[in-house]
C-alpha cells in the first residue's frame, strides 16, 4: 500500500500542473483552530522529574547556532567547545550551525565530539542567487566538511506559484549534498498563511528534504507554537502516506526553557515520540543553551549559578 502511495507521489512532480494540483488539493488548516491548539498545549506543565530529563533532551536537540556578519574563527571555537562539553554532566548539543567559510574551523574543533556542523547554504538567508551559485555554495561547504546544510527555498518563486522552480532547486541541492543531511527553510515569516506553510511543507519533502525548518532566524516572526505545529502535522502525514520520516526544526527566536519544553510537547502530542530525538527534531537557537544549562542547575541545586557562570553565546 505504501509503495503505491509512494509511486503515486513520485508522478506528482512530473509537470508542473500536477505539483499544483496536489499542493492546492491539500486540506487547508483551520487557522484559528491551529492557534488554539498550539497555546493550549503551551500550558501543559510538567513534573519536575520529568523536567530534568526534558532538559537534557532539548540541550541535546540544540542547533548552537551563530550568523553573524561579525562572526570569527576565535567565536565558533569557543561555541564549539561549549557545544561538546555543555559543562556539569549536560550532554552534548546536536550540531553548530555556522556560515560556510566558517565549517573548516567548526569541523576541526568537533572533529571526534559527535557533535554535528551544520552550514546554511544556497545564499542564506534570501536565497536570492542562482542555482549554480546556490550549488556551489552548497558543495564548498560539504566539501569543508559540513554534515548537515540548511538551505532557504526560493520565497518569491514560491509566492509567485512557480513550485517546480523551488522543487528542482531542492533537488539539485540534495544532489550537492551527497552524504549530508538537507534542512530546508521555508522561512514561513514570509509565506502569509498556514496553508501556504503546509504546501511548502509537502514540496520540501517530496524534494527529498531530510528535515524541514521553520526560519532563518533573520525574519520575524520566525518559529511560531503554530507554524512548528502545522510542520508537525505535515510530517507526521507525509510519513503516514509514503513510510519515509522527515524531520523538524524550529529556529529563531527560542530563547528560554519554557519555549523549549514547549515545543517537545508540540512535538510528543503532534507528531509522536519516534520524533522525540535528535537524529529528528532540533531546536534552532543561537542563545537558549545557556538558559537551559541554568535551569538545569537550578534543578540540581536549587538556585541559580551566578551571571557569570555561563559563558555567553
Ligand atoms: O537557526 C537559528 C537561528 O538563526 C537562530 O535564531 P535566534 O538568534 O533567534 O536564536
Amino acid at each position: 500500500m505504501v509503495s503505491t502511495l509512494t509511486t503515486s507521489l513520485a508522478d506528482v512532480a512530473s509537470s508542473g500542473a500536477t505539483l499544483r494540483a496536489f499542493l492546492h488539493g491539500l486540506p487547508g488548516v483551520d487557522r484559528v483552530g491551529a492557534d488554539q491548539r498550539a497555546a493550549m498545549l503551551g500550558t501543559r506543565s510538567i513534573k519536575t522529574t520529568a523536567k530534568a530529563h526534558a532538559i537534557d533532551l532539548a540541550i541535546s536537540m540544540v542547533d548552537l547556532t551563530t550568523l553573524e556578519g561579525a562572526d570569527t574563527p576565535g567565536k565558533v571555537r569557543a561555541m564549539c567547545a561549549k557545544a561538546a562539553h555543555p559543562g556539569d554532566g549536560a550532554p552534548r548539543v546536536a550540531a553548530v550551525c555556522v556560515y560556510p567559510d566558517l565549517v573548516a574551523v567548526a569541523a576541526e574543533a568537533l572533529a571526534g565530539s559527535g557533535v554535528k556542523v551544520a552550514s546554511v547554504a544556497t545564499a542564506f538567508p534570501s536565497g536570492r542567487s542562482s542555482l549554480e551559485v546556490k550549488v556551489s555554495d552548497t558543495a564548498l561547504a560539504v566539501a569543508a566538511g559540513a554534515d548537515e546544510i540548511d538551505m532557504v527555498i526560493d520565497r518569491g518563486a514560491f509566492l509567485s506559484g512557480d513550485y517546480t522552480k523551488v522543487y528542482e532547486e531542492i533537488v539539485a541541492v540534495k544532489a550537492a549534498c551527497g552524504d549530508a543531511h538537507l534542512k530546508v527553510i521555508l522561512e514561513t515569516g514570509e509565506l502569509s498563511t498556514y496553508d501556504n506553510v503546509r504546501r511548502a511543507s509537502w514540496l520540501a519533502m517530496l524534494a527529498g528534504a531530510d528535515f524541514i525548518k521553520t526560519s532563518t532566524g533573520k525574519v520575524s516572526p520566525a518559529a511560531t507554537p503554530s507554524v512548528t505545529l502545522v510542520m508537525l502535522e505535515a510530517v507526521r502525514d507525509f510519513r503516514d502516506r509514503t513510510g519515509r520520516q522527515v524531520g523538524v526544526k524550529p529556529a529563531g527566536g527560542i530563547r528560554t526553557t519554557k519555549d523549549a519544553i514547549k515545543n517537545l510537547v508540540l512535538v510528543n502530542e503532534i507528531a509522536g515520540d519516534e520524533w522525540l530525538t535528535p537524529e529528528w527534531f532540533r531546536l534552532g537557537a543561537s542563545s537558549v543553551l545557556n538558559d537551559l544549562l541554568m535551569q538545569r542547575q537550578k534543578l540540581a541545586t536549587g538556585r541559580y549559578a551566578g551571571p557569570d557562570y555561563f559563558t555567553l553565546d
